[in-house]
């Protein structure tokens, strides 16, 4: 990396571990060896399957890991401190103004008993904002009567309610990078683009990057600049997200595609990914996608190079006949 790259970067994640403790056994990694970064203001995604450790990264920067888990190797660079060896109590200053997240399901981070107003009070707090500002935001988000609302509890609004004070509350401090959870999944779908808009037209507006956690390369394929595929706890490729989904250099990236709907989809059938994604106590040194990977060898067996190209990175020893594959299934 160059000074100058180092300059721009906001978050580095650099091989992130994080460990399970369990109680009659070695403790289980559940990330292990996850890197990327993100610049000021970008717009970055993380994919990949269920469990492969997307959310546990999201905690991670957040220092929000739950009791059993601890990040046990590798560095979370934020604006030139490392998040994985600081304090509980300089992490916790860090968040709202600096980092905030949204989580998938906003009842599990809004307190039941509260007031939307109280909460927000709460958050802005943090962040040094008045009432002034509170009430404003709520009208950014879209609420029609700002005062009304915070005097509302949680359960007397709808889950899209519910979403667009979860975003009020975390840009409210304006921070640098808003990491958001799958935000949508628990809403209605009609619903989910308009929030997700909401979202990225205020960070734009405020210059806050954004880390979005999504099943749905559409979204992402829309709304993010780059993208991070993550694959049983690590990053296997990463770059700008135009060329990483027209032109994967992981099988595994290419399988996902594969098995994505698109707009516009001619394909009779989605070709769904085979086998199953290896549970941690299965990981080893080696390529993990290799039981199900078409192109696998017996060297994917051992720890496969990482090929950079140009912004681009992906972890496989096959890039040079993936590609090769990929111009013969392209038509000229
Ligand atoms: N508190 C915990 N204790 C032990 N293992 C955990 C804990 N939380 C998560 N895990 C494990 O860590 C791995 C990564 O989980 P994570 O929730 O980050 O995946 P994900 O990619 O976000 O999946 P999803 O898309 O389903 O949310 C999984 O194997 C999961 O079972």
């Amino acid at each position: 990396m160059t000074a100058e790259t180092a300059a721009q970067e906001l978050l580095t994640v650099k091989d992130l571990r994080v460990s399970a403790t369990r109680r009659e056994s070695q403790d289980l990694h559940v990330v292990d060896g996850a890197s990327f970064s993100i610049a000021p203001g970008e717009r970055a995604a993380l994919v990949g399957e269920s469990g492969s450790g997307k959310s546990v990264t999201c905690f991670s920067v957040m220092g929000l890991l739950a009791q059993n888990l601890r990040v046990s190797g590798g560095s979370i660079r934020w604006r030139g401190n490392d998040l994985a060896t600081a304090k509980r109590e300089e992490i916790r200053r860090l968040r709202g103004p600096e980092i905030a997240m949204i989580y998938q399901e906003p009842l599990t981070s809004l307190n039941p008993l509260m007031t939307i107003g109280y909460q927000l009070k709460e958050a802005a707090r943090r962040s040094k904002v008045g009432r002034r500002e509170i009430l404003e935001m709520l009208d950014r988000v879209g609420f029609a009567d700002p005062r009304r609302i915070m005097g509302q509890r949680p359960h007397e609004l709808s889950g899209g309610m519910r979403q667009r004070v979860m975003i009020a509350m975390a840009l409210i401090g304006q921070p640098k990078l808003l990491l958001a959870d799958e935000p949508t999944t628990a809403l209605d779908v009609t619903i989910q683009s308009q929030v997700l808009k909401l979202m990225y037209d205020l960070s734009y507006e405020m210059g806050t990057a954004v880390l979005i956690v999504s099943h749905d390369l559409s979204v992402v394929r829309k709304l993010s600049d780059t993208i991070h595929v993550m694959y049983a706890g690590q990053v296997v490729e990463s770059g700008p997200t135009d060329s990483v989904l027209s032109q994967p250099r992981h099988p595994y990236t290419r399988a996902l595609l594969s098995s994505a709907p698109r707009l516009g989809d001619t394909r009779e059938r989605l070709e769904s990914i085979p086998g199953i994604v290896p549970t941690p106590d299965q990981w080893d040194a080696g390529c993990r996608f290799r039981s199900r990977c078409p192109l696998a060898t017996e060297r994917c067996a051992e720890t496969p190079p990482v090929d950079v190209v140009a912004d681009r990175s992906s972890a496989c020893w096959h890039v040079d006949q993936l590609l090769a594959e990929q111009k013969e299934a392209t038509p000229l």
